[in-house]
């Protein structure tokens, strides 16, 4: 069961709200208002701009319970790649009407978060995608399969063939995104100035897996905090991009780790090295995450080296 963060206060303008019913069951949490086993959705969730909020009604996505995460309030930069050219296939992707990034409730919530770490250490969140419909995923499955198109090579995947991309991991037939409980993101510096993560966001290489060495030091810390953060908040990232991480906290869907994502039919991921692998130890879950208090500010040396503070 879902509850609001304490402190949330939303504000509602009259005859803008729609409804969350699905998602937010705690009426005792918030009153005894609305009917047994439901809220009124219309007091927690602050409706998007008229734009967002005439899409997001069209494709059922508010019905579902999503929200504008500009609208949850001053989350994280947004600079949404696949609204635009900046991206592999370098158009904008099917589906996204606008450079407005639709999260679930839970999962904005949980953004709202992860940003408080990073914002303690001089760190701000740029991000690059959240929502994914199930169109644009086979936008990018069609440019995969275009082996005649390698406009994206030289930026995109100059090392990797087009051919290896279809992979589970890769470009697959479907996302954690398109659940809504997903996030690409980076570190960025105060200002939202982009700093080195070790690779850019969606380049197909190597050295974009999460626990890759071949990058500057202070790329790793940055992934460090980054994942140290989000995993705090309830966020597993995928180990072989730096920049996903996606929640249990959806309401529709089970857990997304990795594996879930991929229909049964898909060969299993590829093995990391054992200096990759993470200690168990550190693979929290949300719930576990929720019951300590948020971590002391990470004290950044030189070269914003980040104590390991264990999670
Ligand atoms: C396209 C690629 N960067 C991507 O988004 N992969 C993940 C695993 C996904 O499809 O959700
Ligand atoms: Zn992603």
């Amino acid at each position: 069961m879902y509850q609001l963060p304490l402190g949330f206060r939303p504000h509602l303008p009259a005859g803008r709200c729609f409804s969350a019913a699905p998602l937010l069951q705690s009426p005792a949490s918030l009153g005894g208002q609305g009917t047994p086993g439901t809220v009124r959705a219309h007091r927690l969730v602050r409706a998007p701009r008229w734009r967002q909020w005439r899409n997001m009604l069209v494709s059922g996505l508010a019905r579902s319970g999503f929200v504008a995460l500009a609208d949850f309030g001053p989350v994280i930069r947004q600079d949404l790649r696949y609204a635009g050219r900046g991206n592999f296939v370098g158009t904008v992707l099917d589906g996204y009407h606008e450079a407005a990034c639709l999260l679930t409730l839970p999962a904005a919530d949980a953004l709202s978060r992860a940003r408080q770490l990073p914002a303690r250490n001089g760190f701000g969140l740029r991000g690059f995608d959240g929502y994914r419909p199930q169109r644009a995923v086979g936008h990018m499955r069609r440019w995969a399969r275009d082996l005649s198109d390698e406009s994206a090579k030289a930026a995109f995947c100059p090392r990797v063939n087009k051919q290896d991309l279809s992979g589970p991991h890769c470009i697959h037939c479907r996302s954690g995104h398109s659940r809504g409980s997903t996030v690409d993101l980076a570190l960025t510096g105060p200002d939202g100035t982009a700093l080195d993560m070790g690779t850019g966001f969606g380049f197909f290489d190597e050295r974009s897996r999460t626990g890759h060495r071949n990058i500057s030091a202070a790329a790793r810390e940055r992934r460090h905090l980054l994942h140290h953060a989000m995993r705090w908040a309830g966020f597993r990232n995928l180990p072989t991009e730096w920049w996903h991480c996606g929640t249990s906290a959806s309401p529709t869907s089970p857990v997304p780790t990795p594996t879930s994502t991929s229909p049964p039919t898909c060969p299993s991921p590829p093995q990391r090295s054992p200096r990759e692998r993470r200690p168990a130890t550190t693979v929290r879950t949300r719930a576990a995450c929720r019951k300590r208090p948020a971590p002391a500010a990470v004290v950044l040396g030189p070269g914003h080296a980040a104590d390991r503070v264990a999670c």
